[in-house]
């Protein structure tokens, strides 16, 4: 599960960050500006008589702010004051992962929810590592799959790092491992930034930037990738962020799915 840093780069400048693994990135792009988009009692809704822990995974969490962030606010633990533990019966588990193993370790020391929330350095384009680590994590509470994914502005450097076909084994291996999937893709303007980031600190573009033919409208190139060919549907968008990410929500369909809603079980 070893994962760069920042690739040996220092990453006080943006550019320097390849992974998007910035070290202050909800300093300029604050949890709230996404929480604040979704709708309380959110989890309620989906998963109207959860008899079991629910169980999330976030995907690229960074530091862990905006998992936190997430946590709190799908739990309606509001007052960020308070030590307040999740009450009886809203049981959710999030376990969130990111490929850089500094940040990793920032957000395990700050961890207001150990018991709950689980930090973990791990490259989700790496299946010899992922497979294994995913399923003895889903292991222990006896599933197979998530109940929610989330994926919030991570698209763009799974795109620009592992190309097309990398952009589409992730989001078909996402939509086999979650019944829900929360997504915030980049905008298409961001590719160009994140290059052109690259190109003043005088390195190579990105590998792929070039040759990518999935661009233009990323949010509607990426819905179509979800719901043609991953088994997923399009369940809403709860609107855009201040800085034009929409946030959307998908559904699996799909029959790899453990098939039952968790008030079943
Ligand atoms: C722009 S940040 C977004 C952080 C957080 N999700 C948010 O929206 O506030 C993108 C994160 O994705 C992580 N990331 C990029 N590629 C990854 C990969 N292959 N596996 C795990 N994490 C990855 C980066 O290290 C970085 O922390």
């Amino acid at each position: 599960m070893a994962a760069p840093s920042s690739a040996g780069l220092p990453c006080s400048e943006p550019g320097a960050a390849p992974y998007g693994n910035f070290p202050n990135y909800s300093r300029f792009h604050p949890p709230e500006g996404r929480v604040s988009l979704l709708p309380g009692g959110l989890l309620r809704r989906l998963f109207p008589a959860a008899a079991r822990p629910l169980l999330g995974i976030d995907v690229g969490c960074n530091s862990g702010e905006l998992s936190v962030a997430l946590y709190r606010h799908l739990l309606g633990l509001q007052d960020k004051s308070s030590p307040d533990q999740p009450a009886a019966g809203k049981d959710l588990h999030l376990l969130c992962c990111d490929i850089d193993a500094a940040l990793i370790e920032r957000a395990q020391q700050s961890s207001p929810f150990p018991a709950f929330i689980s930090f973990a350095n791990l490259d989700i384009m790496d299946s010899t590592s992922r497979e294994p680590f995913l399923s003895s994590y889903l292991g222990r509470f006896g599933r197979s799959t998530f109940d929610i994914g989330f994926c919030m502005s991570v698209t763009m450097w799974i795109h620009l790092n592992h190309g097309d076909s990398g952009l589409r084994e992730f989001l078909a291996f996402l939509s086999s491992l979650c019944k829900y999937l929360l997504i915030e893709p980049q905008p298409w303007k961001c590719y160009r930034a994140a290059a052109r980031r690259l190109r003043k600190l005088g390195r190579n573009d990105f590998d792929h930037f070039r040759s990518l033919a999935i661009n233009g409208d990323m949010a509607e190139r990426i819905t179509q990738i979800l719901t043609k060919d991953c088994a997923m549907e399009l369940v809403c968008c709860f609107g855009s962020t201040s800085w034009d990410r929409s946030l959307l929500l998908f559904k699996s369909n799909g029959s790899n799915q453990e098939g039952r809603e968790p008030s079943e079980s």
